[in-house]
């Protein structure tokens, strides 16, 4: 147990955020003075709402190494610096963060590396992130780490600080029991997820795989109730685990989106592509899970037969920066660049590319009016937790027009049923559902768009948090959570038999199922 006498000269908050990235990114100019930029990613976008309503401090890494930053104010937002040599952000963020987990939850989509050097080093960040939130937090404060750079800080801050009461969400996928079980290190990050009162995913799918993981390579007695909702006996206390779709500031997006000044340059940007019929949009962290090759193969395709005319269709293409020092990023951006070249090549005119593509982060308000100005939104990812920038680009479409095209894989297919859903490893079918996207009728149109639009209305960020701290404020009471206090577990299951992950699948993975009416889910928990 941490001793907080030392802590007096400190402000100590009752809400603490821990997440590796900071809300903002410290980033040097040309001339070498430094300034803050907002950091990349949908977390941060989901977050920085919900911190700023609720006066809490952030604890998190300003995406340099080697810099000691004092706590600070920034915009209103109590921040707290957690300081990563070079060697921790190799191992630690470049290396078991993003070469380890990430491609593993991500279905393997590329293969992960596993170093047991790294593993030391995630395991020493994570104890100085637990230490960090351990300072941070007043006596019985709510603390709510987040993602799977720090899984293991749960159960290391709860041996620190007893006293608090400590979320998990996770907003990537958790993935099924055979590919989790290839993690050498798989015990140790379950029981560090354990270390929470509530342990949060974005679907049902994957906190259903992490009870089931729970019972099966623990031993553990667990519970389970629909709708992925589950409990999980550990060391004498009830762990809760549920779903909690993150959603994005559906009022704030919206206003923008209106504001004349986003509307004016939305018609400017028209205007810059030459006025054509339509506008294709593509807005990622240049990550292989987006599925940018796919979605680029796919326009080329439709280029070259003729359906779509590069005088009349253009796409344009965000790639914000990620994760550059891992190779696969590297890699993934020269075969995008390549792709965009030959499509630019063939069908582009002089002064009028076909692909107009940008490696480059974008601020909110130009990215909003990209928004209002595209037609039809491509979102083809492998594999994503949810998906904020589709959620983003229905909201910027409150008169029902435009079109979103999304793939199953995303947990934000799980929501938006009425987007024009595809299995991005169909070609075929991502080119005929773009030009359906692209000729569907006014009606048809509206009639989508409204349903889509209130969906992230009626779920939006500010909910997705209170949901979810409602129901760890109600674990930290041991009762049920509230309103669902009429749920008693579908089942009870001590598990004494040896684990083995080749056991009949009881989880879901994107892999192998066969479309089911009603329509397909991959991320569906079995009943
Ligand atoms: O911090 P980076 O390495 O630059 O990466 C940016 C963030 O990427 C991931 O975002 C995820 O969270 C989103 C919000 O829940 C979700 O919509 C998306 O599907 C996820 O990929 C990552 O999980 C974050 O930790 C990173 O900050
Ligand atoms: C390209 C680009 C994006 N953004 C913002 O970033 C997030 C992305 O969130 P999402 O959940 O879709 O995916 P990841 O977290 O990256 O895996 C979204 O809020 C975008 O608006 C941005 O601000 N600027 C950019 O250039």
């Amino acid at each position: 147990m941490m001793d907080l006498s030392d802590q007096r000269s400190t402000v100590l908050s009752d809400f603490v955020v821990v997440a590796n990235r900071l809300p903002v990114d410290l980033v040097k100019r040309s001339d070498g003075t430094t300034t803050w930029r907002r950091s990349p990613g949908g977390l941060v976008t989901a977050l920085e709402p919900v911190l700023r309503r609720r006066n809490g401090c952030w604890v998190g890494w300003p995406g340099v190494p080697d810099r000691d930053v004092d706590p600070f104010v920034h915009d209103g937002l109590r921040v707290r610096p957690v300081r990563l040599d070079a060697p921790e952000v190799e191992g630690f963020y470049e290396g078991f963060s993003n070469s380890t987990l990430w491609p593993l939850y991500h279905d393997v989509v590329v293969k992960p590396t596993f170093d047991r050097r790294w593993w030391a080093v995630y395991r020493d960040v994570n104890r100085r992130f637990a230490h960090a939130a351990a300072s941070a937090a007043a006596p019985g404060a709510t603390v709510w780490v987040h993602d799977y750079q720090l899984q293991l800080v749960p159960q290391m801050l709860r041996e620190l600080r007893p006293d608090v009461t400590i979320g998990f969400f996770l907003h990537i996928p958790f993935p099924p029991v055979e590919l989790f079980a290839q993690l050498p290190w798989r015990r140790n990050i379950m029981e560090g997820m354990l270390g929470a009162d509530l342990v949060g995913f974005h679907l049902p799918g994957g906190a259903q795989n992490f009870v089931v993981l729970a019972r099966r390579m623990l031993g553990l007695e667990t519970a389970q109730a629909g709708a992925g909702r589950g409990e999980v006996r550990h060391e004498g206390r009830t762990v809760r685990v549920g779903a909690f779709p993150i959603s994005i500031d559906t009022a704030d997006m919206v206003e923008r989106a209106r504001s004349e000044s986003v509307r004016r340059r939305a018609q400017e940007i028209r205007d810059d592509l030459g006025n054509p019929d339509h506008i294709l949009l593509g807005v990622d962290r240049l990550d292989y899970t987006k599925g940018i090759d796919l979605r680029l193969d796919a326009v080329r395709e439709l280029y070259d037969e003729g359906r779509l005319d590069p005088s009349r269709t253009v796409v344009v293409q965000l790639a914000t920066p990620s994760r550059e020092q891992v190779e696969q990023y590297a890699l993934m951006r020269n075969s995008i660049e390549t792709q965009v070249g030959r499509i630019n090549g063939d069908h582009g005119q002089l002064g009028h590319p076909t692909v107009h593509y940008l490696y480059q982060p974008v601020d909110r308000d130009e990215l909003i009016a990209l928004y209002v100005a595209a037609d039809v939104m491509l979102v083809t990812p492998l594999r994503d937790g949810m998906n904020l920038v589709a959620k983003e680009y229905v909201a910027c479409h409150p008169a029902h027009d435009g079109a979103l095209v999304l793939s199953e894989f995303t947990g934000a297919a799980s929501e938006l049923r009425q987007a024009y859903l595809v299995n991005p490893h169909d070609l075929d079918l991502v080119k005929d559902t773009i030009v359906a996207a692209l000729e569907q009728s006014a009606e048809e149109r509206r009639t989508r768009m409204a349903k889509l639009h209130t969906q992230v209305t009626t779920n939006d960020v500010h909910r997705w948090a209170q949901t979810f701290l409602d129901t760890l404020a109600a674990t930290s009471e041991q009762a049920p959570p509230r309103g669902h206090e009429d749920a008693p577990p579908a089942w009870r299951i001590p598990s004494t038999a040896p684990f083995s992950p080749n056991e009949s699948r009881l989880d879901v993975t994107a892999a192998g199922r066969l479309p089911t009416a009603p329509p397909y889910e991959p991320d569906r928990a079995p009943s």
